[in-house]
């Protein structure tokens, strides 16, 4: 990696040897290294509490920050996540931290918003065996923002809903949780 930095900074006109620059291709491999470290992980490694707590209504974990790397661009894209669930019969939920370290596995690996919001939900489909999962991120990409089509603000809102958060009175229910969290 960071020869490749060395190439990118030869490729813009810049001089690599230089004493500002010396050090950047190895900051920069280090850098993505941090941010790709949820590749090759699996949801399993950071859902492991399970509490037979007998609960069985919706648990909502509402503004978690993540940043992640758009695939297209490899720059960052960054935002809040949401995260519910209804758990199954036997009331079985996870750790609360246990959401916002899913969603840091899925945001540290390049990504598309799209596939990171679906990962997630998916994840806790498979893992904890709820009855339903809803799972919204709202993020501002970089690469819209500081190049390209030059749009800062521009939010992207995605959303994955699985099993009984399908049905319409309990998505408007998840939705106005969420919702509740804007300042
Ligand atoms: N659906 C989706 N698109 C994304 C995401 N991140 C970046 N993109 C888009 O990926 C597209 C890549 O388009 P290309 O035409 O191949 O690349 P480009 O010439 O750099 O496109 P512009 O950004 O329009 O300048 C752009 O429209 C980006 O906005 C994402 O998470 N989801
Ligand atoms: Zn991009």
């Amino acid at each position: 990696m960071a020869r490749a930095v060395r190439e990118l900074l030869i490729g813009i006109g810049e001089d690599p040897d230089r004493e500002g620059l010396r050090k950047t291709p190895d900051r920069v491999a280090r850098a993505y290294r941090e941010a790709v470290e949820g590749l090759g992980r699996e949801p399993s490694e950071v859902l492991t509490t399970v509490f037979d707590e007998g609960h069985d209504e919706m648990v909502l974990v509402r503004d978690i920050d993540f940043s992640s790397l758009c695939e297209h661009h490899l720059v960052v894209f960054s935002g809040r996540a949401h995260v519910a669930y209804i758990p199954n019969n036997r009331g079985q939920i996870t750790g609360l931290s246990k959401l916002a370290r899913l969603v840091d596995l899925y945001a540290r690996r390049p990504q598309v918003q799209e596939r990171l919001t679906s990962q997630i939900a998916d994840a806790l489909v498979d893992v904890l065996e709820p009855r339903g999962v809803m799972v919204v991120v709202e993020a501002e990409h970089l690469c819209m923002s500081m190049r390209g089509v030059r749009k800062p603000g521009a939010t992207t809102v995605t959303s994955a809903v699985r099993g009984q958060f399908l049905s319409t009175a309990t998505r408007s229910e998840g939705m106005s949780l969420i919702l509740g969290s804007r300042r």
